[in-house]
């Protein structure tokens, strides 16, 4: 398979204009399988916008924005958890799972649950979770659907370091089962060691689209 044969996603020239507003501006990119990819930039700088317009959650008002697999194997996660706060952790998982047309057996969702550090909480409602936990829950629905390309906004909002390690580790497994995935951060210095590629973006420009290995961030491009 050749490398284009492998893009799963392709951006040419996006651009994004809130009102007059202008907030991400000619950004090309192709996102391959098996590649993970850090999104950094400033506060303010078009990273969440940019990340939805990949995930077809927003429309650019310039460019184009080509997806090479089944909107079904999408993943994505927001600053929102988007859980049901009156399903249990199980009943979330489960409920997800079919949403995207799985039938999950039990032995995995009580996998997912171990992982996730929620086999305690796996009876508990969602609603009542710490922002931690559902952080956490959420992440386990991503990867449980088995997605072909992965968004995140900010996975690491409300985990504490083991969580953060068990991140990690579910990253470093979908990258390897070929899985791509495009990943914004704040902590970029702990984040940058499992990233293959950066997209830095600032002042709504791309700034830098590249591999890790060369990535020189300056004070601007990160905050
Ligand atoms: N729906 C919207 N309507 C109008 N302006 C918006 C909307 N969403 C975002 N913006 C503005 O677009 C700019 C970029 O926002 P965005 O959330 O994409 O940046 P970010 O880099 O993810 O920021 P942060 O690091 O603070 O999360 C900000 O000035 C924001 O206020």
């Amino acid at each position: 398979m050749s490398g284009e044969d492998q893009v799963l996603l392709a951006l040419r020239g996006v651009g994004k204009l809130y009102g007059r507003k202008l907030v991400v501006k000619g950004v090309n990119l192709d996102v391959r399988a098996g590649e993970v990819w850090l999104v950094v930039g400033p506060n303010g700088a078009g990273k969440s916008t940019l990340l939805g317009i990949m995930a077809g959650l927003v429309r650019p008002t310039a460019g184009s924005r080509e997806l090479r697999v089944e909107q079904e194997k999408l993943a994505y996660l927001g600053h929102q958890t988007f859980l049901y706060p009156r399903l249990t952790a199980r009943e979330n998982l489960v409920f997800w799972a079919r949403m995207y047309g799985h039938k999950p057996q039990a032995a995995q969702i009580d996998a997912a649950l171990e992982r996730a550090g929620l086999a305690a909480a796996a009876e508990e409602q969602a609603g009542r979770f710490s922002r931690g936990m559902a952080q956490r829950l959420s992440l386990a629905r991503v990867f449980l659907v088995e997605p072909s390309l992965i968004f995140l906004d900010e996975p690491g909002t409300g985990l504490d370091a083991r969580s953060m390690q068990t991140l990690r580790h579910e990253i470093a497994a979908a990258r390897d089962r070929g899985v791509a995935l495009v990943w914004v951060s704040h902590q970029v210095s702990a984040d940058l060691p499992l990233a293959d590629h950066v997209l830095a973006i600032g002042e709504s420009r791309m700034r830098y689209a590249g591999l890790a290995s060369d990535f020189e961030p300056t004070e601007s491009m990160l905050c």
